[in-house]
């Protein structure tokens, strides 16, 4: 017998796969057709084809759940070049492995339309009940437009808990054991891309990212931490998304001499997971920022499979069940379950946390 959710973790992993070919193909491009939201904050063509493209799969294999999705299609049936510049993308990416390609994941979207009409139907309310996938087509897109990490995130809930995490890395190392860094690689293929995914109950993996069909997976654990002092930790890169004041002031409370790693998107969840680095922190910068379910669901998981503990600044697991939002928590401390507590005593001395 199958182990429970394998269907969804292969469908998972391969949309997450070909999506994120086509992110790196948008990576390499000089003009990545970047258009600013209504929040101000960036999208790009690879962000709308990475969208059209999970959904496209997940639509094929499971037509009636429910998807929560970062991006919407409203831009692109007002600005027909955009949308067409994604449609080239969209036809164009396709897995080598052609079994993976068209019976796993339905082949090739119809029709530009139909594109705009996936891309847009990621529009669930989310919620405590059903099936629901969650889907941040490129986490770090700052990161992405700079040459940093970045991330192509999936995940499936079941009644408000992460059941399957699949995380893209393009730009992570494929090597586990590499150290933790900022740097990004600048566009080099060469020994990097991988792709990190959990299973509830059954432990988090990482593989390399090919162009193929799935490459073999190796299963990953966080590292032991003994001294906290010793411990490497990472945060976000954009000022604006973490308080790196405070993170400064709680590494020095906990002893920890190194530099913090700044690193966009939760390729920070895929490397503590594997143990390159250890502790990640996310403070808090405003009173009123909600934190996005798409931004945390898959790392949440491959964290707490790899033996990690994920909680928000006052202690509370990650709760995805209120909506698009994690309404109820405020920012993100993941580190080794061992650990966990300490950190989470020292941030809570912090004041103003
Ligand atoms: N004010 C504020 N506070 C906290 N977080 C915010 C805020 N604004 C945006 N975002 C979300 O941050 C996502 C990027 O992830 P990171 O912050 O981990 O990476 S980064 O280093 O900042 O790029 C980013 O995800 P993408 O939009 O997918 O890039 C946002 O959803
Ligand atoms: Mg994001
Ligand atoms: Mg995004
Ligand atoms: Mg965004």
């Amino acid at each position: 017998m199958s182990s429970p959710y394998s269907k969804e973790l292969l469908v998972a992993q391969l949309a997450v796969q070909r999506a994120s070919l086509l992110t790196r193909r948008v990576f390499l491009d000089s003009a990545k057709g970047t258009v600013s939201k209504s929040d101000a904050s960036p999208v790009t063509i690879g962000d709308f084809g990475a969208q059209a493209l999970i959904i496209a799969a997940l639509r094929h294999n499971f037509p009636s759940d429910e998807i929560v999705a970062e991006e919407e299609g409203s831009k692109l049936r007002e600005d027909a070049a955009l949308a067409d510049r994604i449609w080239e993308l969209v036809k164009s990416t396709k897995l080598d492995d052609e079994k993976a390609e068209t019976e796993v994941l339905g082949g090739a979207v119809k029709n530009k339309e139909h594109m705009i009409d996936l891309i847009d139907s990621g529009n669930s309310k989310g919620g405590r009940a059903g099936r629901i996938w969650a889907i941040d087509p490129i986490d770090g897109t700052k990161g992405f437009l700079r040459g940093g990490q970045y991330a192509v995130c999936l995940a499936l809930m079941v009644d408000g808990d992460v059941k399957v995490g699949v995380l893209g890395c393009p730009n992570l190392p494929v090597d586990d054991a590499a150290p933790l860094s900022a740097d990004a690689g600048a566009g080099s293929d060469e020994g990097r891309g991988v792709i990190f995914s959990a299973v509830l109950g059954q432990g988090a993996t990482s593989r390399p990212l090919t162009s193929a069909g799935l490459a073999g997976g190796k299963s990953i654990a966080m590292k032991p931490v003994t001294e906290l002092s010793a411990a490497s930790f990472c945060e976000s890169v954009e000022a604006g998304h973490s308080n790196q004041g405070d993170a400064a002031k709680i590494a020095e409370k906990l002893g920890i001499t190194r530099p913090s790693v700044r690193m966009d998107s939760q390729a920070k969840y895929g490397s503590i997971a594997r143990g390159a680095g250890d502790i990640y922190l996310r403070l808090p910068t405003s009173k009123t920022y909600q934190e996005k379910i798409w931004d945390h669901a898959a790392g949440d998981l491959i964290v707490r499979e790899a033996g990690g503990q994920v909680t928000d600044v006052l202690g509370r697991r990650l709760d995805f069940g209120h909506g698009r939002t994690l309404a109820e928590n405020k920012g993100v401390i993941a580190a080794p379950k061992a650990v966990h507590g300490q950190v989470l005593k020292v941030v809570q001395e912090v004041p103003g946390v």
